[in-house]
C-alpha cells in the first residue's frame, strides 16, 4: 500500500492531476463492456482461425448491417465487410474490376463508410485506448477524421479532400488497410483461446505467432498444448505422443520446416527398423496435399518407432508410479510372446498387429541404444529450438489451467467427479486435492517442470504428461487413453474411452453452479465455458438453462464429418452473450472471391437487462479501487494545504 501511494503520489504530484485522473477514470467505468471473444481447439488451423478474428465471428459484419444496412445493397454490404478482413487482396481485386474514374469514386465512397465503420468500433473506447490501435503512420489524421465534428455537408467535403490528397500521395491504399486492421482490432476487445492450439492441424506455430502479435489474449491450457509444453520441459514421454500424433496427421513437417527441428536420425532409424503397416499409415485430408505411396510408407515406419518407444516409456513411467494406478499404460509388458496375445482387464486378447522388433521379450520397457541415442537427441532439439520455446514461453505467460474472466469460468476440459458429481480426490504425497485445488495443483507442476528442462524422470515432468491422458486429469476427462489397444488389438471393446462423468452432468443445472461455486463465481450470474469435445451433430452446445456453453470451435478438420458444422465460438458484449455458428471454411482464396463469412447463425444466450458498462467488469473493479486510493491521496494533499 505504502509504495502504492508512493508512486501515486509521483505520477500524480498535486490536488489537479488527481481530480483530471479520477475524472477520466469515472468517464472509463461508464464505457460500455467491451467485447470479448472466445475461441477454441483451433488445431493447427491457421487460416480458419485467421478468417475468425479477421471478422470478429461475424462482429463486424453485424455493425455494417445495423449502420449500413439502409443505405447498402446486400451485395455492397458483403464486399465491404471482406475488404474490412481482406484489405490487401481486396484493395487488388477492386481495382481490376473498375475505370479509372469509377475507382475515383469507388475510393472516396470506401473511405467515408470507412470511417463511419472507425467511429463506431471506437465508440467503446477512449482516446488514448484508440490510440493504441492506429497504425502510428496514419495516428494523425486519423484521430483529425474521428474527432473532429463537421456538419454532413462540410464532413464530405472534408474527407474528400484528405482523400484526394492520400490519392495523390500514393497513400490511399495503405490508409484503408491501416484502418481496416484497426476496425478489426477494435471490434474485438480481448480474445480468450480456450485450449488446444497444437496438433491434427498443419500451422500451429502461424497460430501462435497471430496470438503473440494479439492486442489482448489469455489462453487455457487444452491436452494437446500439453504435449508441446511437456517435450520442452523434458518429458520424453509428451514428445513421443506429439511425435506419433503429427506423424499420424502427417504434420512432420511442422516439426521439420517451421520449427527447425532435424529428423533424420529419426526417419533413417524407422527406415531400418520398421516395416511400414497399415495401422500406423497417416490419416490425410482430402484438401491435403496427395502423399505418394512411398512417402506413405516412410511416415508410417516413423510412426511405428515412435509408438514403441512411447509404449516402452509409458512401462517406465509406470514402474517410477504405481500408485498412480494408470489403466491402459504399460502393456508391452502384459503381452505373451509365446500365445501372441495380451491381457488388458485381466483378460486376453489377440494381437492383431506385430512390430515389436526392438522390444525385449525379458525387458519389454528398455530402449534399445539406437532408440535411446534417437530419443535423447530429439529431446534436446526440442528443449532448445529457440522458435518453439519462443512460442511456448508465451504460452505458459498467457496460459493457465483455468481462468475467471468477468464472472464466467473458462477451462478446456472437465472437472473430474463421480457418477454424483462429488468432486474426485488426487493423492500426492500425503496432500489430496479435489475441485479448484487440482487445477492449482496441475499447475504448479506444469510451471515447475517448464523452469527445469533438465530435470526430467523428477515428478513434476511426470505430471505434465499425467496431464495428457491421466485419468484424474481435468484437460483430459476419460478413464484411459486406449492408445495400445486401438493400434494392436482388433476387439473394439478394448478401445472404449469412458469420459467422466462430468460430460453428461454438465447438463445440469445444480452442477454447473456447484462447480462455479467451488471456483468462488456466483452460480446466478456466471458461466462455465468449455472446448474439448467436438459438439456433434444434433447436440446443444448450450446446456443447464444457459449456464454451461461447449464451444469446440469445430477447425479441426478430422473432427468436421461429425460435427457437420464448421463448430462455435462466443461473444461477449455490452448486451449479453451470443454465440456463433459457423459453416467449415474452406480456404482464404475461397472466402476472398465468394466473400464467405462462414457465420450460420448467431443465438443469443442471454440478454443483459441493462447494457453492461466497463464498471461491472473485472477493469471496472480494478478501476475502482484506483479510483479509492486517488481519493486517499486527495485527502493527504487536502490535509497539507
Ligand atoms: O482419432 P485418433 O487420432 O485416433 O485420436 C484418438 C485419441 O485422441 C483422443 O481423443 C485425445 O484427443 P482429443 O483430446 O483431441 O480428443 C484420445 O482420447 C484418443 O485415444
Ligand atoms: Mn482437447
Amino acid at each position: 500500500m505504502e509504495l502504492m501511494q508512493k508512486l501515486l503520489r509521483e505520477k500524480f504530484p498535486n490536488r489537479q492531476a488527481v481530480i483530471t485522473e479520477i475524472t477520466n477514470l469515472e468517464a472509463i467505468l461508464n464505457l460500455p463492456k467491451p467485447t470479448e471473444h472466445f475461441v477454441s481447439d483451433l488445431h493447427g488451423e491457421f487460416p480458419a482461425f485467421d478468417h475468425v478474428l479477421r471478422n470478429g465471428s461475424g462482429n463486424i459484419k453485424q455493425k455494417i448491417i445495423e449502420n449500413f444496412g439502409d443505405q447498402l445493397t446486400k451485395d455492397s454490404i458483403q464486399d465491404f465487410a471482406t475488404l474490412v478482413y481482406y484489405p490487401e487482396d481486396m484493395l487488388l481485386a477492386e481495382r481490376q474490376k473498375r475505370t479509372e474514374d469509377q475507382l475515383k469514386q469507388w475510393y472516396l465512397d470506401t473511405f467515408a463508410r470507412l470511417i463511419e465503420l472507425l467511429k463506431i468500433s471506437a465508440t467503446k473506447y477512449t482516446r488514448s485506448k484508440v490510440r493504441k490501435a492506429l497504425d502510428p503512420n496514419f495516428a494523425y489524421i486519423t484521430e483529425e477524421l474521428l474527432y473532429t465534428d463537421h456538419r454532413e455537408v462540410d464532413k464530405r467535403a472534408y474527407y474528400n479532400q484528405i482523400m484526394q490528397n492520400l490519392l495523390k500521395l500514393n497513400q490511399a491504399d495503405q490508409f484503408i488497410i491501416a484502418t481496416c486492421y484497426t476496425i478489426q482490432h477494435l471490434i474485438v476487445d480481448h480474445l480468450h483461446v480456450i485450449g488446444d492450439i497444437f496438433d491434427r492441424g498443419p500451422e500451429p506455430d502461424q497460430i501462435m505467432e497471430r496470438l503473440m502479435n494479439y492486442h489482448s489474449v489469455d489462453i487455457q491450457w487444452g491436452n494437446h498444448d500439453i504435449l508441446w509444453l511437456g517435450a520442452v520441459s523434458g518429458s520424453a514421454l509428451c514428445l513421443m505422443n506429439l511425435l506419433r500424433i503429427s506423424a499420424r496427421y502427417d504434420n512432420l513437417g511442422i516439426i521439420e520446416d517451421h520449427y527447425g527441428i532435424n529428423l533424420r536420425h529419426l526417419f533413417f532409424f524407422a527406415d531400418q527398423h520398421y516395416q511400414a503397416l497399415p495401422a500406423f499409415y497417416p490419416k490425410t485430408m482430402s484438401d491435403q496435399k496427395q502423399l505418394t505411396e512411398v512417402e506413405k510408407k516412410m511416415i508410417a515406419k516413423v510412426q511405428a518407432a515412435v509408438t514403441i518407444i512411447q509404449f516402452k516409456l509409458e512401462g517406465q513411467l509406470k514402474q517410477r508410479r504405481p500408485e498412480w494406478r494408470l489403466p491402459q499404460v504399460g502393456l508391452l509388458g502384459e503381452i505373451n510372446w509365446q500365445n501372441q496375445t495380451v491381457k488388458i482387464n485381466g483378460q486376453d486378447y489377440e494381437l492383431s498387429n506385430q512390430c515389436f522388433a526392438t522390444v525385449d521379450q525379458q525387458n519389454p520397457f528398455v530402449l534399445t541404444a539406437e532408440e535411446k541415442t534417437v530419443t535423447d537427441g530429439l529431446l534436446n532439439s526440442f528443449i532448445n529450438s529457440s522458435k518453439l520455446r519462443r512460442q511456448l514461453d508465451f504460452m505458459m505467460q498467457a496460459g493457465s489451467m483455468y481462468k475467471i474472466a468477468n464472472g464466467n469460468l473458462l477451462f478446456h476440459g472437465c472437472v473430474p467427479v463421480d457418477g454424483k458429481g462429488k468432486f474426485l480426490t488426487l493423492h500426492s504425497k500425503n496432500q489430496s486435492y479435489t475441485g479448484q485445488a487440482l487445477f492449482c495443483f496441475f499447475e504448479k507442476q506444469l510451471r515447475q517442470a517448464y523452469a527445469h528442462p533438465n530435470r526430467q524422470n523428477d515428478p513434476a515432468t511426470d505430471w505434465t504428461w499425467y496431464l495428457w491422458q491421466g485419468p484424474l486429469s481435468p484437460l483430459f476427462g476419460k478413464h484411459a487413453m486406449t492408445t495400445f489397444a486401438r493400434y494392436f488389438v482388433a476387439d473394439q471393446k478394448t478401445h472404449i474411452e469412458r469420459k467422466n462423468p462430468y460430460f453428461v452432468l454438465r447438463r445440469e443445472e445444480w452442477f454447473c453452479r456447484q462447480i462455479m461455486q467451488e471456483f468462488g463465481l456466483d452460480p446466478q450470474t456466471g458461466h462455465v465455458i468449455n472446448g474439448h469435445t467436438p459438439v456433434k451433430r444434433g447436440q446443444e452446445p448450450i446446456m443447464a438453462n444457459k449456464k454451461m456453453i461447449v464451444i469446440d470451435g469445430g477447425f479441426s478438420k478430422a473432427y468436421q464429418p461429425t460435427t457437420g458444422i464448421g463448430g462455435y465460438t462466443l461473444l461477449s458484449n455490452s448486451y449479453g452473450l451470443q454465440l456463433v455458428s459457423h459453416h467449415p471454411f474452406t480456404s482464404k482464396q475461397d472466402a476472398i472471391k465468394n466473400e464467405t463469412d462462414i457465420i450460420s447463425t448467431i443465438q443469443v444466450v442471454n440478454h443483459e437487462v441493462e447494457r453492461k458498462k466497463v464498471a461491472d467488469t473485472d477493469t471496472g473493479k480494478q478501476i475502482k479501487e484506483n479510483i479509492r486510493q486517488l481519493h486517499q491521496l486527495l485527502k493527504i494533499y487536502a490535509s497539507k494545504e
